[in-house]
């Protein structure tokens, strides 16, 4: 497979290294103030910027090129590149966290919010650590991770580093070289129980966004991890 990276930072290198490993062949990097020329590309996979995303994704999609996005910090414009990949009849899937083992926790954190539901004694609360370079806050995942929290909670948002009634307070921390860390916990006064995912390196994200791209290269439609993983 033939694979452009829009973004060659952390995330972009490492996909690099094992898209390689596993026989893919990275044609074209485009990182700031490059030109959107795919070379040839069969899928594009965008780790880049907040700021830089919806134009990454829109090139591919005009350019007919089938994409996978892990940036973060951009999804208020998310159903506008819903709307484009549509009209384009092209290919697209975003996900906040393409680790195997995350999209796992994904579904055990709605499953136990779901039991948690009715049980008012207990109060939740999320923790996500990260790297210092890292731009946004809460991560991606921590977002996701609180959107299955609330389906199944009186709570009725999230709020970032503050306690508020009636939220789900989300307290981002920015430790070292941190690579992901989402912790889930419901405390009551006689218990606790917390969940939680740790990532030990990079490698499971790029991997879950190069099976990602694997598996989406011929299709067309809007796709997400669970799609893929068939979870
Ligand atoms: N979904 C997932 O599984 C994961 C998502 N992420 C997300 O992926 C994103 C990237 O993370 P990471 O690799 O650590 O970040 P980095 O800062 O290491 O890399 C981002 C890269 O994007 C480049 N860039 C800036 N502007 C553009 C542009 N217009 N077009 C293309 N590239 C551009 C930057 O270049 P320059 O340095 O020159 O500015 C940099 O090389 C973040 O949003 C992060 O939250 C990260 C890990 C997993
Ligand atoms: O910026 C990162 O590094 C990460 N970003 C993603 C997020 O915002 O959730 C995924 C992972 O936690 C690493």
């Amino acid at each position: 497979m033939k694979i452009a990276l829009l973004g060659y930072g952390r995330m972009g290198k490492t996909i690099e290294k094992l898209a390689t490993d596993r026989g893919h062949q990275i044609v074209k990097t485009i990182d700031q103030d490059d030109d959107y020329d795919f070379n040839g590309a069969d899928v594009a996979i965008d780790f880049s910027i907040p700021d830089a995303a919806v134009n990454n994704i829109s090139a591919c999609l005009e350019a007919g090129i089938p994409v996978v996005s892990g940036t973060t910090g951009w999804l208020d414009h998310y159903d506008e590149m819903v709307s484009l990949c549509e009209n384009k009849k092209g290919a697209f899937i975003y996900a906040s966290n393409f680790s195997v083992g995350v999209n796992i926790f994904f579904e055990l954190n709605k499953q136990l919010a779901q039991m948690m539901k009715n049980l008012q004694e207990y109060d939740v609360s999320m923790t996500e650590v990260h790297h210092i370079h890292k731009l946004d806050a809460p991560s991606g995942t921590a977002i996701t991770l609180a959107e299955g929290i609330l389906d199944h909670s009186d709570k009725k948002d999230w709020v970032l580093d503050e306690k508020e009634t009636g939220k789900l307070t989300i307290t981002a921390k920015r430790e070292g070289e941190v690579p992901g860390t989402h912790i889930i916990n419901y405390r009551s006064e006689v218990d606790e129980i917390t969940i939680e995912h740790k990532a030990h390196s990079r490698n499971g994200f790029a991997l879950g966004a190069i099976i990602a791209a694997e598996w989406l290269k011929d299709k067309t439609g809007v796709y997400s991890m669970k799609d893929v993983l068939g979870l």
